[in-house]
């Protein structure tokens, strides 16, 4: 019997009810999503209304335009010496005079560690902060949740647990662990299910449910990535031969446990150099042509712009897909400057030198860095140890979603960057990595994602300061710095302003 034959029947029966659940469910039941979205999920009342300002960041450079916002999309961009004038029946302007309009920013790297680890920030906490900093969308770590999201069952609980908690857009990406490294079945479901990538490590990371991949581990996943056109993200440590921390000091011994230079000893830039020259060889089968041609490696966290640097820049060169990251506390922070004790600063790899960060701004001038992330990896206020400032044992990881716009700002005008620079960086860099082509520039038809901001107003964070990611406690705190957002769209939904957030768009990228 045909397989037509046993269909028929099934399907004559079936045929109406199904037509009819599917012209109902169009009819009745997406819109019904629409409106849940769209009720109350925005701090404007109206859907159809035009931004203005003198410096707007098109892709024709910055000055006067007008953006025209029509539900979730751009649909115009218009230049324009004046603001437009607001007329019954025309959409309302919002007349921002000199501020800065740009594309949101575009986080691909944070850890919200939900489910599991709530108590360490959670989506509505971290979003909430996220929309505070004019980031529009997150791309979120497969760590430090629980489980960890290594399987598409996982990532389908995750998905599950961000419903009704998000303000801004969010994605995910899987993980990459040993244990599923070789298995195209699993990582192929991952990515089915929505994953935007992969994301290993090749040292410890801290979680036992997330161990240390090798790079043949990860050129395993290659060809899977390759098929699905999709990144893998590496976290570029290995370990020297395992010992205690105590033993792998390079330079003088220092046995104080508060002292920064212990920790900064106990991690150094051997790590990262050896991680990517390991990295950069499998990286080889990314090539055109080669067996993983299609896929790309991206290097998060940069934190050395010596030695890690040029293999990277070497392995670009010669035709691999690569690129690379580092965060905002690098480029904001120097570890002479690091007091005792302040193991708030501590991530890993750690906050280098100021030479090394004056190297790191240059690389990211010229064109070598191709994009700034905030790392944001909260723990509970315990962990981080602030009383005992053991920066040996307490847990690395900085909190700064809500404060990377303005430590850019801050350290890269005075070191010559530009506006469009830093919109690049943080939006059409990362929407690319991430594939979200809608995404990282004002143009006609893309996403209105936007945030506008105040170059010129400058804050201190202090105790007063509202803070809205979940445990108050960031390197960040007490520092002075320009660049104030003044309000932030999603999609067209005014989500934040001046303090005020709007009720949870509930918006997913996956
Ligand atoms: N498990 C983590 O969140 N680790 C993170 N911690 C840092 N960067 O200190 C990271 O990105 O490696
Ligand atoms: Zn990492
Ligand atoms: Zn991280």
């Amino acid at each position: 019997m045909e397989l037509g034959d046993l269909l028929r029947p099934l399907l004559r029966g079936w045929t109406i009810p199904l037509l009819l659940f599917t012209v109902g469910y169009t009819l009745v039941y997406l819109p019904q999503i629409e409106k849940e979205l769209d009720e109350g999920c925005s701090l404007l009342p109206d859907t159809h209304f035009v931004l203005y300002s003198k410096r707007v960041v098109t892709t024709q450079g910055i000055g006067p335009y007008s953006v025209e916002v029509e539900g979730e999309r751009i649909v115009s961009v218009t230049k324009r010496s004046e603001a437009p004038k607001s007329l019954p029946g025309k959409p309302r302007v919002l007349d921002y005079g000199n501020a800065v309009i740009m594309p949101g920013l575009i986080d691909t790297h944070v850890h919200l560690n939900e489910p599991g680890r709530v108590e360490w920030e959670g989506f509505l906490t971290g979003t909430m902060a996220a929309a505070a900093g004019g980031i529009t969308a997150v791309v979120d770590m497969p760590l430090n949740s629980r489980p960890t999201i290594t399987t598409k069952e996982h990532l389908e609980n995750k998905i599950k647990a961000s419903k009704g908690k998000i303000f801004i857009d969010v994605g995910f990406w899987g993980g990459l662990v040993p244990e599923y490294a070789h298995n195209a079945t699993v990582l192929e479901d991952l990515l089915d299910a929505g994953a935007l990538g992969l994301k290993s490590f090749m040292c410890p990371s801290g979680i036992n449910d997330f161990p240390a991949t090798t790079a043949k581990d990860i050129q395993a996943s290659l060809p899977v990535l390759a098929k699905y056109g999709r990144p893998i993200l590496v976290h570029q440590e290995v370990v020297d031969p395992p010992a205690d921390p105590a033993h792998l000091m390079q330079g003088e011994p220092v046995s104080n446990a508060r002292s920064y230079q212990r920790y900064l000893n106990s991690r150094p830039i051997s790590w990262e150099t050896e991680a990517v020259r390991q990295l950069m060889e499998v990286a080889k089968d990314t090539r055109s042509g080669g067996v993983a041609d299609g896929a790309h490696v991206h290097v998060v966290h940069l934190s050395d712009a010596t030695n890690t640097l040029s293999i990277i820049k070497e392995a670009k060169a010669e035709g691999s897909s690569v690129t690379v990251e580092t965060c905002a506390h690098y480029l904001a922070f120097a570890a002479e400057d690091i007091p005792e004790g302040a193991t708030q600063y501590k991530c890993a790899p750690p906050i280098r030198d100021s030479r090394n960060r004056e190297l790191l701004w240059k690389a990211l001038l010229d064109g070598e860095i191709d994009m700034i992330t905030s790392d944001h990896s909260p723990s509970t206020i315990d962990l981080k140890l602030l009383e005992e400032g053991d920066f040996l044992k307490a847990w690395g990881g900085i909190s700064g979603i809500q404060f990377s716009l303005p430590a850019t700002w801050t350290h890269g005008s005075a070191r010559g960057m530009s506006i469009e620079q830093m919109s690049n960086w943080w939006s059409a860099a990362p929407a690319k990595l991430a594939n979200l082509p809608r995404k990282g520039t004002l143009e006609f038809g893309k996403d209105a994602d936007i945030v506008v901001w105040d170059p010129e107003a400058s804050f201190v964070i202090d105790g007063h300061y509202p803070i809205y990611f979940k445990n108050k406690v960031t390197a960040y705190m007490g520092h002075k710095y320009s660049g104030k957002v003044i309000t932030t769209f999603v999609r067209g939904r005014q989500v934040f302003e001046e303090g005020l957030h709007s009720p949870k768009i509930n918006i997913l990228l996956v």
